[in-house]
């Protein structure tokens, strides 16, 4: 007989070495690695990958002493997972060890590390997890992270990425302290509203009949800074899954959803069905799209390191490298050469990416205007409610994890307002 609770964690374990070992996302992954799960199995595996991997440096802290050498790391993840399990999942002991004994023991590969794993998860000190620090970025991020923001900040943002993230919703009217008392919220200055405990989505109030959407809230600022009016021609480049799409639909003016990706323009065209909004969705190359005519205005949310969503998405330092992140500055910058052909005169830009790295925010701006003298910042369309002065920089605005650290942070994201001259 299949023993209890085997089938998440096994699952979670193969999930976390596809992140350790193949660079792979747990966004790519799931939903399909999962799918012969039972739904609560489901959300055990992903709570359970997701939590190990955003913890794996401090459980790699409590293993050390009782590792002669590193392990390989099929071996060492069965580790983090069962230390994991227990330090934050607070998970019986003698059921953490078993399971992990199993897991190992059933793979060829690792199958001789069954005696060491059972040995090393009876040890640790399970008593030490919380005089340790939160989990350090790796090196290639953290050495760009502090040159940028210096080290005291950096060890702020890892705090906050130990933390993980609220629940962030935008609401489709615009009414925050409404929704807020709604669905038992705090409304943020911002605009946004921060569900406390964790809630079911689709069981709080106003699901159904779409009258808000999961966004966070540092996320839901650039639609706001570039406040679209009613029947303005807007257009939102690089638009799926969508959520700035909602916002800006909701606001009146004629829409334009751009993505390069079908699949994911397909969740585009859902969250529109959902809330009832309209907006025309366009699948092509942001590249090569030639306009109908030019746009009053323009939200570019460019594809980016995602490194300003570490706190929801803790594989993103497992899987990737730092490789692939030139590419992308060039593709950032090609597509606002774009975006800015496609501007009618007096138009406005709105810039923005969900990383934490200068080279996708303030080198991008400052690289743009020396690119196009007829392109101007516009500082004062950032002064918005809740928007603190110190956060806005000579290029744009510059929000980060750290921030609001008593009321749960926020993402990290860069976003710039740009003018073409009339
Ligand atoms: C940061 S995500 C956009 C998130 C979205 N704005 C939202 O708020 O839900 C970046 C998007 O850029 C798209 N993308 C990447 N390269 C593109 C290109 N050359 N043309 C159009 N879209 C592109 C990706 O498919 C991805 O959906």
């Amino acid at each position: 007989m299949a023993r209890p609770g085997l089938a998440p964690r096994r699952a979670a374990l193969r999930l976390i070495g596809r992140v350790t070992e193949d660079g792979r996302l747990l966004s790519e992954l799931l939903p399909r690695a999962v799918e012969q799960l039972s739904p609560d199995e489901r959300a055990r595996t992903q709570r359970l990958a997701t939590e190990t991997l955003r913890w794996a440096d401090r459980a790699d802290r409590l293993l050390g002493p009782h590792l002669r050498k590193k392990p390989a790391m099929p071996v060492l993840n069965a580790l983090r997972l069962g230390v994991v399990e227990m330090a934050v999942e607070g998970a019986a002991a003698h059921g953490v060890v078993d399971a992990c004994v199993s897991l190992v023991r059933e793979d060829r590969k690792t199958a001789s590390a069954a005696g060491l794993v059972n040995a090393v998860l009876r040890r640790v000190e399970l008593a030490k997890w919380d005089t340790l620090p939160p989990p350090r970025l790796p090196k290639w991020l953290r050495g760009a992270l502090v040159a940028a923001w210096g080290k005291e900040t950096v060890a702020r943002i890892e705090a906050a990425h130990a933390a993980g993230a609220p629940l962030d919703l935008t609401p489709k009217d615009g009414d925050a302290a409404a929704l807020a008392a709604r669905v038992a919220g705090t409304a943020l200055p911002t605009g946004s509203v921060r569900l406390g405990a964790r809630a079911q989505i689709s069981a709080l109030p106003g699901y159904d009949s779409g009258d808000w959407w999961v966004q966070d809230a540092a996320a839901a600022v650039p639609a706001r800074v570039l406040a679209a009016r009613p029947g303005e021609r807007v257009l939102d480049l690089c638009a799926a899954p969508g959520g700035k799409t909602l916002q800006l639909a909701a606001t009146g003016a004629e829409v334009t959803a751009l993505d390069i990706s079908a699949a994911r323009m397909a969740r585009v065209t859902e969250n529109l069905a959902r809330t009832g909004l309209s907006a025309d969705a366009v699948t092509a190359d942001a590249l090569d799209w030639e306009p109908p005519a030019p746009f009053d205005a323009i939200l570019l949310d460019a594809p980016c390191s995602a490194t300003g969503t570490i706190r929801r998405h803790p594989d993103l330092p497992h899987a990737k490298d730092g490789g692939d992140f030139p590419a992308l500055f060039a593709l950032q910058a090609a597509l606002i050469d774009r975006a800015a052909a496609m501007l009618r005169p007096g138009g406005r830009l709105v810039f923005c990416t969900c990383s934490l790295l200068p080279d996708e925010g303030e080198v991008q701006v400052e690289e743009a205007l020396a690119r196009h003298p007829d392109l101007t910042l516009d500082a004062d369309a950032l002064r918005l409610p809740g928007i603190e002065p110190a956060w806005i920089g000579a290029e744009g605005l510059r929000l980060r994890p750290d921030l609001w650290e008593d009321a749960g942070g926020l993402d990290g994201f860069f976003v710039a307002m740009l003018r073409k001259a009339a």
